[in-house]
């Protein structure tokens, strides 16, 4: 299948430039014709590469819409003529791409930029990272305000471009020190209002696929509905992340509203490869019809960290590619139901808008979507089309300030072609003007409008649409205009310019931010605000980064390291030390007391005997055995007894009752020359009078009272 996709998509080079591509103003004729039968004549948006000569514009074009090899891009040589590419043909993604020879100055005074900016969509900027960027800037500047002046609609993108040649310091430094002369630059034309949005780029890496989804995103009319079906989809399966992807040139063309992470999507690109690589392999049958990716493509791959792939095919050229955990995996079924329910979603989407943009052209969303909420806002742009195309320029103004409502009220239902017509008719001389009915009137006041945004397949003139649909900037409280790109949270609706943080004013147009008591703050700010400091590194622990907390202090995962081994501890077990922390090995090597008989450690419990531990277990009678923890014991010589054995190996017997004298409970015994007694038996052996404390005569083995004696 892939090779079928580099036949069909191999694109078609226009006439050498600048004569025969016909772009002088003198040759306006050719010029007309040339639109006309371009393939920008229709509705499909147009992207223009432009740059330096050899910064890598064709490179990109070539490896992301042609899968050539970036190897091969070596031997391409330079671009002499502008390079038009219909990138429709085979993927979903629906666009031109214009690859303009770096050598060529198209300021020239004979090239009709405005016409070129005019109808684009959005224009990268190629800079070669790896050379000196000094002039890139130069141009840079020069392109994007020129452009901006014919077309503030456009998105610009910078591709600071072959970054693998640099290390990742090197590339940060580079971006940075870029974004803040373009912008100064900028600043300094009082272009405050043109915004670029900078990518680092390399056609060695997925980066410059992943920067090219952001730039066909921002072109895609139905993104916030995909995004909302994503989401809904990925919430009510337990998956992870999902991407929609143009499997031709592995661009997402939307995901759930998660952050992209770089490893998820190159994972993700990689199934696709492999998926249509193996296909190739096994799938194909044998008639030459037959694709890699059809109706029955699906694929799950397990991977070995309890991850699961998914890929099932979405329409001809889509395919939803998710990740998810082993154990949601288990309920496929919903999966597969939720998944059936998605497809359904999307064709439905893709079918309602191709038919409105066949008839139309592309419809404006009369309100936004409300699916944003999680801290990334939408930027809303009315689709602008002018009327006659180049054809009003050279038109008369003609006054009036009520078009619209007439126009309205009439229920003109010609159709913008014939409104076109008629008007290129009626300008070409006031004189037909007195001939003008009602309509023709209408038709004529539109002329002073010059251009037209359509609602529900209404056409509505720039300041009837402003009046009836632009919102109200929650900020500057001003109305948000046709041609000002509004950003919206929740249901609060911004200027971009002011859409920024309440605290250090940095514009949140491309940066993730929170809300905080209906104040927009970014996250540096909130972190710096509100998140704890590791008390280790002293730096901000940034929500959603893995934090550890202990006795009312934080640290970063990778700060909370053991004394001993100096190794982060994680979740694991650890002991406290005068202000330290031992990992449990760590600890026990240096401080944990041994016991005294095995000599191993003694890490809880045990007992004391000379000023030594023990284990409980180890601490045992010396005749019987028994654990003496608990018990009283007594000791002859060093070692330990329990006092049954105690008594019955060494204890002195009473000469009364010949019981073993224990000095356990029994009270104190008396001991005589070499015979002992316990307290209760020393009494006379006649009359059992107690003889403690009082004066006993001993008599052979008796001991006898005084009376007893006497008698
Ligand atoms: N290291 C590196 N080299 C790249 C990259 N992209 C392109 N190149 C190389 O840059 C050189 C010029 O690439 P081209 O694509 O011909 O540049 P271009 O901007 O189209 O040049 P012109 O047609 O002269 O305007 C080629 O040798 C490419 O292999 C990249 O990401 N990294």
């Amino acid at each position: 299948m892939s090779m079928e996709y580099e036949e069909q998509l191999a694109g078609s080079l226009v006439d050498s430039f600048p004569k025969d591509f016909g772009y002088g103003v003198e040759n306006m004729d050719m010029m007309q014709e040339n639109l006309e039968n371009s393939p920008s004549a229709d509705n499909k948006p147009r992207i223009l590469l432009m740059g330096l000569r050899r910064s890598g514009k064709s490179s990109i074009q070539k490896v992301v819409f042609h899968k050539m090899s970036p190897n091969e891009t070596l031997f391409l040589e330079s671009t002499n003529k502008i390079y038009k590419d219909d990138i429709s043909g085979s993927s979903f993604v629906n666009f031109h791409i214009w690859d303009f020879p770096g050598q060529v100055d198209f300021f020239d005074p004979t090239f009709d930029y405005e016409m070129i900016f005019r109808g684009t969509g959005a224009l990268i900027f190629v800079i070669d990272a790896q050379d000196d960027y000094v002039e890139a800037l130069g141009r840079l500047h020069l392109t994007v305000s020129r452009a901006f002046r014919v077309n503030p609609e456009i998105n610009f993108e910078v591709f600071i471009h072959k970054v693998d040649g640099l290390s990742d310091d090197h590339k940060i430094e580079t971006q940075r020190d870029i974004h803040q002369r373009a912008n100064d630059d900028l600043a300094d034309a009082s272009l405050e209002k043109l915004h670029l949005s900078f990518y680092l780029t390399s056609i060695y890496d997925h980066s410059i696929f992943e920067a090219f989804s952001k730039v066909v995103q921002k072109l895609i009319p139905q993104l916030p509905t995909l995004e909302n079906l994503l989401n809904i989809f990925i919430s009510n399966s337990g998956i992870e992340k999902a991407f929609l992807f143009d499997v031709v040139s592995k661009i997402y063309i939307a995901t759930d509203s998660s952050p992209v992470d770089m490893q998820s999507y190159e994972l993700c690109c990689d199934m696709i490869d492999v998926v249509i690589d193996v296909s190739c392999i096994y799938g194909l049958k044998d008639d030459s019809n037959s694709n890699a990716y059809d109706k029955e493509s699906l694929a799950i791959i397990k991977l070995n960290n309890t991850t699961v792939l998914y890929l099932k095919e979405v329409t001809k050229f889509l395919a939803l590619v998710c990740i998810l955990r082993e154990e949601s995996f288990e309920r496929k079924g919903l999966i597969d139901y939720n998944f059936h329910c998605f497809r359904k979603a999307i064709h439905e989407v893709f079918e309602v808008s191709s038919s409105s943009t066949q008839r139309t052209g592309a419809a404006v969303q009369s309100s936004p979507p409300s699916s944003s909420g999680n801290g990334l806002a939408r930027l809303k742009s009315a689709a602008l089309n002018e009327v006659g195309g180049l054809r009003v320029q050279m038109s008369r103004p003609v006054g009036g300030s009520a078009p619209c409502e007439v126009f309205h009220e009439k229920n003109c239902s010609n159709t913008t072609v014939c409104l076109t017509d008629r008007l290129y008719t009626l300008c070409t001389g006031p004189d037909q003007l007195d001939s003008s009915t009602p309509r023709t009137r209408v038709h004529l006041n539109l002329l002073t409008v010059l251009k037209y945004i359509q609602v529900e397949d209404v056409p509505h003139c720039v300041p009837c649409y402003d009046r009836l649909y632009a919102n109200t900037c929650q900020e500057c409280k001003e109305l948000i205009e046709h041609n000002s790109r509004e950003l919206y949270y929740e249901d609060r609706h911004y200027h971009e310019h002011c859409f920024r943080c309440s605290r250090c004013s940095r514009s949140l147009a491309d940066e993730p931010f929170t809300c905080q008591e209906d104040a927009l703050v970014c996250n540096d700010c909130y972190c710096s605000e509100f998140s704890s400091k590791c008390v280790a590194c002293g730096k901000t622990v940034m929500p959603g980064s893995k934090r550890l907390e202990y006795g009312g202090c934080a640290w970063h995962e990778e700060c909370f390291v053991c004394c001993g081994c100096e190794q982060p501890i994680g979740a694991q077990s650890f002991i406290p030390d005068k202000g330290e922390y031992y990992c449990v090995p760590c600890y026990e090597g240096r401080f944990a007391p041994r016991c005294a008989h095995c000599k191993q450690l003694l890490v809880q419990g045990g007992v004391t005997y000379r000023d030594e531990p023990w284990h409980k277990e180890c601490f045992l009678c010396t005749g019987c055995k028994v654990q003496l923890a608990g018990q009283p014991f007594t000791t002859q010589g060093e070692d330990p007894y329990c006092v049954k054995c105690f008594s019955n190996l060494y204890a002195q017997k009473c000469s009364a009752c010949d019981k073993p004298i224990t000095g356990f409970g029994e009270g104190k015994y008396i001991s005589f020359e070499e015979r002992q007694w316990h307290q209760l038996c020393f009494k006379c052996s006649e009359c059992s009078v107690s003889l403690v404390g009082a004066g006993f005569f001993p008599d052979g083995s008796k001991i006898l009272c005084k009376s007893c004696n006497e008698k």
